[in-house]
């Protein structure tokens, strides 16, 4: 500002600064959860969520939210107006923002160098001139959206190049890790809040203003603090070893299925080893969501990049195996059907890629579904959150309109004993709780004869569905009547 006194330029850089006003760039998953946890637990600070998408801030506006999550409507309805709002005025909400949260969304790009691998920047660059353009006093810019190592590094140089009357600026890294389904306790109580930043006087001060703003319900001890590298690549490796231990779980269902072991013994006993941990151990369909998949190409493309393709292959096989493990399942169904599933009719039970959440991005249901309209099979799906047409896009070639063989193909029903009358099987794919919860014998009674149950999720009592007389095939479970074959010679 052309109007600002050095004493204040110098104490806005190299002294903590007193948030006041705190701006988000990107109303998704990740943005409009956040910012309402800060503006339900700092009443002092205005949060603004700013986002060009004008249905999804005037769905943020609604009383129909753009996401589900458990108990976020209440904390929006609560905050919504007194220090919460939600804007598509990027300009102003920069402005008037003594700290500026980038949330936008960094998919896997879909062309050009390093495609299907790299992590696409434009929204964040995109984000970064605008903080350029309309920026007219000291900001922290803050990178929340999930980026390569040195994209903090990226944001700063076109921020320097860009930047108007005397502005000036720190660029911080606070990755999110936040899980979809349980955002709201994620946020109200993080195992840990990460912050990287440049380590000089500036870069520390900034540091200590984004810690004070946690400080209002984190505890200190929690708030971790590092370079800027550091924290940006801690993000990457944390989602990339979540990853891996279900590709390792899910390496060893398929073992467990060849064999006579069951994975949730082989889980309880290895997760009992207080060194390995039991969480992250449930054998299932696969991983979906937005992120394992990306951020775990996004660490292989850097190692690509970086020269060290053994490090590159490391991780590309736990995306190799989840690929594997879906593929795997519709296999199982197709071959326990008497080896066609043509012209049979399934129920797929929950398309979302996990429970208490809309969300289908990369589901591992998506690509079950797939195979099994391949094969042939008419799909009668029910998923508690999922709307109709959301499923018919991501079931849809290249997210077209649904084709007239698409339609013939699959029914989406709002009801889950609807969509298991007159098929010959249920494929359960969500662990929704209410799947736990049906009258099976009334489902039994109204299938066709013999009804098979597939549960990807281990979530059924298999004994209670096996008395009532379907066959039940688990995830990591023998088949019944499968014998055990080694093939070296044993
Ligand atoms: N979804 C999760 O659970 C989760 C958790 C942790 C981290 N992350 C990371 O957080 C980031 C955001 O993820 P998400 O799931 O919220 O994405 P999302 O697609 O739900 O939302 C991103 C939003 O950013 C908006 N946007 C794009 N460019 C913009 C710009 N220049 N200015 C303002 N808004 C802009 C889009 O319109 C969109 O509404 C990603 O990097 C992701 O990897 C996601
Ligand atoms: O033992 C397990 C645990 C999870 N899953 C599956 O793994 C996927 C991802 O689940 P989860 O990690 O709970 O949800 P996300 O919302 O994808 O959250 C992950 O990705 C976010 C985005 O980066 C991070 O912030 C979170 O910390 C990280 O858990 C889902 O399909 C789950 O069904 C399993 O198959 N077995």
């Amino acid at each position: 500002m052309g109007n600002i006194s050095n004493e204040n330029e110098y104490s806005a850089t190299t002294q903590p600064i007193d948030v006041k006003r705190l701006c988000c760039l990107g109303a998704g998953y990740v943005g409009g959860p956040t910012c309402s946890v800060l503006a339900l637990k700092c009443p002092h600070i205005v949060v603004t969520v700013a986002d060009p998408d004008e249905e999804r801030i005037a769905r943020w506006n609604s009383d129909k939210l753009p996401i589900y999550e458990p108990d976020l409507d209440e904390i929006v309805t609560k905050c919504r107006g007194r220090n919460l709002f939600f804007t598509t005025d990027l300009a102003k909400s920069i402005q008037e923002a003594d700290l500026i949260f980038i949330s936008v969304n960094t998919p896997t790009k879909t062309y050009g160098f390093g495609k299907g691998r790299a992590a696409d920047l434009r929204f964040v660059e995109s984000a970064a001139r605008s903080i350029a353009e309309h920026a007219r006093t000291y900001k922290i810019v803050v990178e929340k959206s999930t980026v390569p190592v040195s994209a903090a590094e990226s944001i700063t140089k076109i921020l320097r190049a860009n930047i108007k009357h005397e502005a000036k600026f720190q660029v911080l890294s606070n990755p999110e890790f936040l899980a979809e389904g349980t955002a709201v306790s994620d946020l109200f109580r993080p195992d840990r809040i990460l912050i990287g930043g440049e380590q000089s006087p500036e870069g520390l001060s900034a540091i200590e203003s984004l810690c004070r703003v946690y400080e209002n319900w984190v505890p200190r001890e929690k708030i971790i603090t590092m370079n800027t590298w550091s924290s940006e690549l801690s993000k990457l490796a944390a989602n990339a070893f979540l990853a891996q231990r279900i590709s390792s779980i899910n390496a060893m269902s398929a073992i467990c299925e060849a064999t006579g072991a069951d994975v949730q013994e082989v889980s309880h006993a290895i997760g009992s080893d207080s060194r390995i941990g039991s969480k992250f151990l449930q054998a299932s369909v696969g991983f979906g969501g937005s992120c394992f998949q990306k951020d775990v190409l996004n660490l292989v493309y850097i190692s690509e990049s970086l020269n060290l393709p053994e490090v590159a292959n490391y991780w590309y096989q736990v995306i190799e195996i989840n690929d594997f493990q879906r593929t795997r399942f519709a296999r199982r169904i197709t071959q326990g059907m008497f080896n066609t599933v043509a012209g049979k009719k399934i129920a797929i039970f929950g398309f979302a890629f996990k429970k208490n959440t809309a969300d289908t991005r990369e589901s591992a249901a998506i690509h079950i579904c797939k195979q099994l309209i391949e094969e042939g099979a008419h799909l009668k799906i029910f998923d508690p959150k999922v709307k109709k047409e959301q499923i018919l896009l991501d079931l849809s070639d290249d997210f077209s309109a649904p084709s007239t063989s698409l339609l013939r193909q699959v029914e989406i029903l709002s009801c889950p004993y609807e969509a298991a009358k007159q098929t010959h099987a249920i494929a359960l794919c969500t662990e929704w709780d209410l799947f736990r919860d049906l009258d099976y014998e009334k489902i039994y009674s109204e299938m066709l004869k013999p009804p098979f149950i597939f549960d990807g999720r281990r979530i059924l009592d298999d004994k209670h569905l096996r008395q009532i007389g379907f066959n039940v095939e688990v995830i990591g479970q023998r088949s019944a009547g499968h014998s055990v074959h080694l093939s070296n010679g044993h």
